[in-house]
């Protein structure tokens, strides 16, 4: 009998219960340089794999594509096939002026403005962190800001410059499109979760230019990204997460 879950591909590692999770499927293969015997897993759609070992701590590394749908769907199956602690590692827009290019910003709860988790718990349903992961990703990287994100649905919307000014208002850090959905799915799932960001446009400087920064590999935008890719898998062997 075929034991592999539909989307993602993949049926339980032995001893591998520790995921990231990110959106661009090249993200995957740059985490890949951090690790020890790396090994596929599958490339299915958006969903490209890998598990390997940072030191000594077996991890599967997972991409989601973008937005909430199809990240609920990797949640979903990751959790059928063992996994129980996963961090996204991914990239954002800041929402308050002073956050630099490469600066990490650190869930501590999102403002769920997508669709897809609504349809799974009202809104009033707090979409937060696992209090260990956070504790590890504060005592690592200090630096980090931490703070309450938005998780949105929609790229281009032309009301985005008047909806975000409200939410920076309201003293929100940054913008992505999956980390309400991994909290909120993650937690009545019974999984530990973090979102860990890296920060690709200014705020209010245009977006589609910060995201082509992104993809052009300009210099601070990369070492936002090795730096959220260290400290995701700093988290994950820590061996305080084994005792917590
Ligand atoms: O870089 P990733 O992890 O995909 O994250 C951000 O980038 C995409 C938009 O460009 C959205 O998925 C958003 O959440
Ligand atoms: O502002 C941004 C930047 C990257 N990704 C988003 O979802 N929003």
């Amino acid at each position: 009998m075929e034991n592999k879950q539909p989307h993602i591909q993949l049926e339980q590692f032995d001893g591998v219960n520790r995921a990231i999770i990110v959106g661009d499927p090249a993200r995957v293969t740059h985490i890949a340089t951090y690790l020890d015997h790396v090994e596929e897993g599958a490339f299915n759609r958006e969903f490209k794999s890998i598990v390997g070992e940072y030191k000594g701590q077996k991890l599967l590394v997972l991409s989601t594509g973008i937005g909430a749908p199809s990240t609920a769907i990797a949640i979903e199956e990751l959790a059928q096939i063992g996994i129980e602690t996963i961090i996204r590692v991914g990239s954002a827009g800041a929402m308050q002026r002073d956050i630099s290019l490469g600066a990490l910003l650190i869930a501590e709860g999102v403002v769920r403005d997508d669709g897809l988790t609504k349809k799974y718990v009202p809104e009033n349903y707090p979409a937060v962190p696992s209090s260990t992961l956070l504790y590890l990703a504060k005592k690592h990287y200090p630096q980090a800001i931490t703070g309450i994100l938005r998780s949105h649905d929609g790229f281009y919307m032309e009301d985005n410059a008047e909806v975000e000014a409200y939410w920076s208002s309201k003293g929100v850090i940054g913008a992505d499109m999956e980390s309400g959905a991994l909290l909120t799915i993650g937690r009545l799932r019974g999984l530990q979760t973090l979102s860990i960001l890296n920060n690709v446009v200014g705020y209010q400087e245009d977006l589609s230019e910060g995201v082509n920064s992104l993809v052009n590999q300009e210099s601070l935008i990369m070492s936002g990204e090795k730096e959220s890719i260290l400290l995701a898998l700093t988290i994950l062997s820590d061996k305080e997460l084994e005792e917590a």
